[in-house]
C-alpha cells in the first residue's frame, strides 16, 4: 500500500506541552549525569540471538572497565539464564557497581527477582507499568485507579522483600519505577501515579527514588519530551529525595538530541546501551551522549580511550555491527575522501603541530581520533574524490616525507589516475609504492634505472665547484665530470653531459628525516627537461640519504630515471 496523501487521516501529530515559562532552552549541559547501562536487559532482550552467559561476563566486566557503576544486568525472572547471571553479577560486581534488575508489576515475578539479588553489595530493583491510556486500555484493561493501586502495592511488595526485610539488611538497596509509555502519557496522571509509588517506598535524600520516565516508543520530537522532564521535574514532590533518569528510544532518530535536551530539563540520569543497541531502533546511544560531553569539555567519567575494544565486545555479542558512520565509533568517521576536507585536515594538523596548542581545533574533526584510541593513519583516505592532500598526508605520515606543493600537485595527478584505472579506493601501500616507483625511491633500486656509483667533489676557486661522477647506465659505467657555482649545479652540469640533454633547476627543497643521529635528509627537485628531440618536461625527482649533498644529487638522478621512463632521454 503507497504512503498516503494525506497522512493525518491515519497518523495523529503529537500534543505540543503547554510549559510557557520553560527554562530548559536557557540552559548548558555542563556535568555528566549517572549513567545506567542497560545493555545486558534492553539491549539483550531485543537480539535475535541473546548473549550468550560468557558473553554477558564478557560484557559486563567491559562496562565495568568503562567506568559504569550502575548496570541493568538482567530481566531475572524472564529465564534461568537471566536469573543464573544475575547471580553471576552479584558475586563478581565490584563494590561501587550498583546492580540494577528489572521486573514487571506482577508480585510472584517480583519475588523471583528479588530473590535473584540475595547477598548483593548494592542493587537497584527496578518495576515497571504502562501508564499510557492506549497500554492500559489495550494492554491490562486496568482503569487509572487500578494501575495506579497496582504500582503502588507492587512498590509496598519491593520495599517489603528488600529494605524492610532485616534478612537483606546486608545490601543497599535502591528502588527504581518507570511508568512504562512515560512520553506517551497524561503529565499529570503520571505525576500522580509516580507520588503514590513514593510515598509508598519512602526514599530519602541519600537514597532517592529512581523515576524512569521513558520515551518507550519515541513519539514526539525532542523539545517535547524536554517539556515532559520539566514539568515532571518541577511538579514531583521532594524533589530532593528523588533522581529523575531518561530511557529514551530511537524511533524518530532522536534519542541523543532528546536525552541531552532532558539532561537540561531536570534529569540525573540517563539509560542506554553502548552504540544505540535495543529495542527497535534502540536505546539512546551511550557512546554518543558521553563524547558529546567529553568534546564539549566535560568528563563524562565513561573512559572510552580504546573505543575498537568496545565494538569489538558490542558487535560479538549483539552480532550486529556498529554501523560505519555511527558518531565517534563507525569506521567512516574519522575519514575524509575529499579532497577539500583531506586539504583542511592536512593545514589543521600541520598547524597544531606547530601551534603546540592543547585546543584541539581541527578542521572537520570533532575529536582527536587519539583520545579514544583511534590512529591518524585512518583519517585520510584516498579515492577518486580526493585532491593533492590526500596523497601527500599519506606519504606524510607514512614516509616522513613533507613534499612541496608542487610535487604534491604532481603526485596527486599520478595517484588521481590510477584510483580511475583501478576504480575504487587506493590503500596506503599502494600509495606508497606509486611514490617510491615514481620517484625512483626504492629501499633496492630498480637494475634498470641509473644509478649514482661515486663522485668526486674537487673544489676549482671560491665559487667554483668541479665534480667527477661514475654512473651507472643500463649495467654500463659512464663518467662525466661537471662544473658549477655550486654542487647541485656542477651535478646537474655533469649529467646534461652525460646524457646529451639540458636541464634546468626550477626548484628546490629538502629536510631532515627523523629527529636522532642517523637522521637522514631528503631533497626535492624540479627540473626542466629538453631531450635530443626538444620536448621540455617539468619533472620531479626525490632523494634520500645520510648526506644531505647526496640526496640532492639522487634527487637528479630520480628525475634523469623519470625522462627515460617518460622516453625524454634514452
Ligand atoms: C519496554 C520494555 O522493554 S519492558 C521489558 C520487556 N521485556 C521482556 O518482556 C523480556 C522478558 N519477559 C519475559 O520473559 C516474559 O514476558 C515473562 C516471563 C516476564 C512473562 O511471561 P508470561 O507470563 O508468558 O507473560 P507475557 O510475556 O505474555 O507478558 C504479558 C502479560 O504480562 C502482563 N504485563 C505486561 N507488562 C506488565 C507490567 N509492567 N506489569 C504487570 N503486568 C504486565 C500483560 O498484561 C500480560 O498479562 P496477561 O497474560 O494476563 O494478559
Ligand atoms: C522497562 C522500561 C524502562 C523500558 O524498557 C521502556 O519503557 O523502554
Amino acid at each position: 500500500m503507497p504512503m498516503l496523501k494525506d497522512p493525518s487521516r491515519k497518523y495523529r501529530k503529537f500534543p505540543a506541552m503547554n510549559l510557557p515559562n520553560r527554562q530548559w532552552p536557557a540552559r548548558t549541559l555542563d556535568v555528566a549525569p549517572r549513567w545506567l547501562s542497560t545493555d545486558l536487559r534492553d539491549g539483550n532482550q531485543s537480539l535475535p540471538d541473546p548473549m550468550t552467559f560468557e558473553e554477558k561476563k564478557v560484557y559486563f566486566r567491559k562496562l565495568c572497565d568503562l567506568g559504569f557503576k550502575e548496570i541493568e544486568v538482567s530481566f531475572p525472572s524472564a529465564s534461568q539464564i537471566d536469573f543464573d547471571f544475575t547471580r553471576f553479577a552479584v558475586e563478581t560486581a565490584p563494590d561501587d557497581v550498583y546492580i540494577q534488575v528489572l521486573s514487571p508489576c506482577r508480585p510472584e515475578l517480583i519475588k523471583r527477582t528479588i530473590e535473584s539479588l540475595k547477598g548483593a553489595k548494592k542493587a537497584i530493583v527496578h518495576i515497571y507499568l504502562a501508564t499510557s491510556d492506549c497500554f492500559r486500555n489495550v494492554v491490562f484493561g486496568l482503569s487509572k485507579e487500578e494501575s495506579l493501586e497496582l504500582a503502588t502495592s507492587c512498590a509496598k511488595l519491593v520495599r517489603s522483600l528488600t529494605k524492610d526485610d532485616p534478612e537483606m539488611a546486608a545490601t543497599e538497596w535502591l528502588f527504581e519505577f518507570s511508568p512504562e509509555t512515560f512520553s506517551d502519557t497524561n503529565p499529570d496522571y503520571v505525576l500522580e501515579v509516580c507520588e503514590a509509588v513514593k510515598q509508598a517506598w519512602s526514599p530519602t535524600e541519600e537514597q532517592p527514588i529512581i523515576f524512569n520516565l521513558p520515551a518507550t516508543v519515541e513519539m514526539s520530537t525532542p523539545n517535547t519530551y524536554a517539556d515532559q522532564i520539566e514539568y515532571f521535574s518541577t511538579r514531583i514532590s521532594n524533589r530532593e529525595t528523588v533522581c529523575i533518569s531518561l530511557h529514551p528510544h530511537n524511533d524518530r532518530g532522536c534519542a541523543v538530541a532528546a536525552a541531552e535536551l532532558g539532561q537540561l530539563a531536570g534529569a540525573d540520569r540517563i539509560e542506554g546501551c553502548l552504540f544505540g543497541n535495543g529495542e527497535r531502533t534502540g536505546n539512546v546511544d551511550l557512546v554518543t551522549l558521553a563524547l558529546n560531553l567529553y568534546t564539549q569539555g566535560i568528563y563524562p567519567n565513561l573512559d572510552f580511550s580504546d573505543i575498537n575494544s568496545v565494538i569489538d565486545i558490542v558487535e560479538k555479542s549483539n552480532k550486529i555491527p556498529v554501523h560505519p558512520r555511527a558518531p565517534y565509533g563507525g569506521q567512516l568517521v574519522v575519514c575524509a575522501f575529499s579532497g577539500s576536507h583531506q586539504d583542511a585536515i592536512k593545514k589543521g594538523f600541520k598547524q597544531h603541530e606547530e601551534s603546540k596548542s592543547e585546543i584541539w581545533e581541527m578542521p572537520y574533526l570533532p575529536l582527536d581520533p587519539q583520545d579514544i584510541g583511534r590512529t591518524y593513519e585512518a583519517i585520510i583516505r584516498v579515492n577518486s574524490q580526493s585532491g593533492k592532500g590526500g596523497a601527500s598526508w599519506i606519504i606524510l605520515r607514512n614516509l616522513e616525507l613533507d613534499l612541496p606543493r608542487g610535487l604534491q600537485i604532481a603526485f596527486s595527478r599520478v595517484v588521481q589516475q590510477e584510483t580511475e584505472n583501478v576504480q575504487r579506493e587506493l590503500h596506503n601501500d599502494e600509495i606508497i609504492q606509486l611514490f617510491r616507483s615514481q620517484y625512483h625511491v626504492y629501499e633496492t633500486p630498480k637494475k634498470e634505472d641509473v644509478e649514482l656509483v661515486d663522485y668526486t667533489q674537487l673544489n676549482a676557486s671560491k665559487n667554483s665547484r668541479v665534480l667527477e661522477v661514475i654512473l651507472s647506465v643500463k649495467g654500463a659505467t659512464v663518467e662525466s665530470k661537471g662544473e658549477g657555482n655550486g654542487p647541485i649545479s656542477a651535478f646537474t652540469d655533469a649529467l646534461r653531459k652525460a646524457f646529451g640533454c639540458n636541464l634546468v633547476v626550477k626548484k628546490y627543497q629538502e629536510h631532515s628525516l627523523g629527529k636522532d643521529s642517523d637522521s637522514k635528509a631528503v631533497s626535492y627537485i624540479e627540473c626542466g627537461v629538453t631531450g635530443p628531440s626538444g620536448v621540455v618536461q617539468d619533472i620531479w625527482g626525490v632523494g634520500i640519504h645520510e648526506d644531505v649533498s647526496q640526496a640532492s644529487f639522487l634527487s637528479l638522478i630520480s628525475v634523469i630515471n623519470s625522462a627515460i621512463e617518460k622516453k625524454i632521454l634514452t
